[in-house]
């Protein structure tokens, strides 16, 4: 496919993407509403493990739908494994979701209520595949931890991410962004509730399972109105298009439960 001709604005938003992304309405599509007491207890399900202490992020950049910490993940330092997961999955790169000002933007909502924002950091099953692009097509390819941000104080390590924003503002740029390590954006409580879905920007693959804390992390609204100095166009367009409500609404959860750690 030439380029991404897809995004989030009236003509090339979530509702137009099932045209040349058919699967967009498919029977494992993310994100969902989740509603808590509906959420089957497992006690199968146990607690995930972030084994992240060797990790090495490499750079961070605006790939025209949001801000990517990228990480090398040419071998297991770093992994995310337990709970739902058979094997560990390699820790790849996490970005955000946001919304306009004071809106919402979380893609996951709880029993309909949104967040501020959605962290997502994607890890992929290099046990049983050889690429990411593999695995990012493979039902059980991805493994995506979903870490909801609320407007409160401070968040005394954003401003890591933050101060490097300036950076990388217009599609397409991107800057080293060396010894970062994601630990310091987990909240303190690892309970979740997990379920089988998809990517949820183009191309939309039911390849990830879903992992997504119950426990918010807190950022205050200046920290995250430096999100929204970023832009969806490239540094050479003549449109501006401030980076904002980067995020997909809920989709139908279809024959799916969603199951909660204990
Ligand atoms: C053009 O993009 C691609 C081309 C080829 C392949 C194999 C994959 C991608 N994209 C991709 O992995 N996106 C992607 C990966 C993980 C997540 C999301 C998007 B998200 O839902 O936002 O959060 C979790
Ligand atoms: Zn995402």
């Amino acid at each position: 496919m030439i380029g991404d001709h897809w995004g989030y604005g009236k003509e090339d938003g979530p509702s137009a993407w099932h045209r040349h992304y058919p699967v967009a309405k498919g029977n494992r599509q993310s994100p969902i509403d989740i509603i808590p007491n509906e959420a089957r207890r497992d006690s199968r399900l146990g607690p995930i493990f972030l084994k992240y202490d060797q990790c090495r992020s490499l750079n961070i950049a605006n790939n025209g739908h949001s801000v990517v910490v990228e990480f090398d993940d040419s071998d297991d330092r770093s992994v995310v494994l337990g709970g739902p997961l058979d094997n560990p999955y390699r820790l790849k790169q996490f970005h955000f979701h946001w919304g306009g000002k004071g809106c919402e933007g979380s893609e996951h909502t709880v029993a309909g209520v949104g967040y501020a924002s959605e962290l997502h950091v994607v890890h992929w099953n290099a046990v049983k595949y050889k690429t990411y692009n593999d695995a990012a097509a493979a039902p059980d390819g991805l493994a995506v931890l979903g870490i909801f941000l609320e407007l409160g104080d401070d968040h005394r390590w954003l401003h890591m991410i933050t101060d490097a924003l300036y950076m990388v503002k217009f599609k397409g740029s991107t800057t080293d962004f060396k010894g970062f390590n994601p630990k310091c954006l987990l909240p303190s409580s690892l309970h979740y509730w997990t379920y089988l879905g998809s990517l949820t920007t183009p191309p939309l693959h039911e390849s990830v399972t879903w992992i997504v804390l119950k426990e918010p992390i807190v950022i205050s609204e200046k920290q995250l109105g430096m999100f929204r100095m970023l832009q969806f166009n490239g540094e050479e367009e003549d449109q501006r298009m401030r980076m904002e409500n980067n995020f997909r609404p809920p989709q139908n959860l279809k024959e799916r439960i969603v199951r909660s750690s204990n």
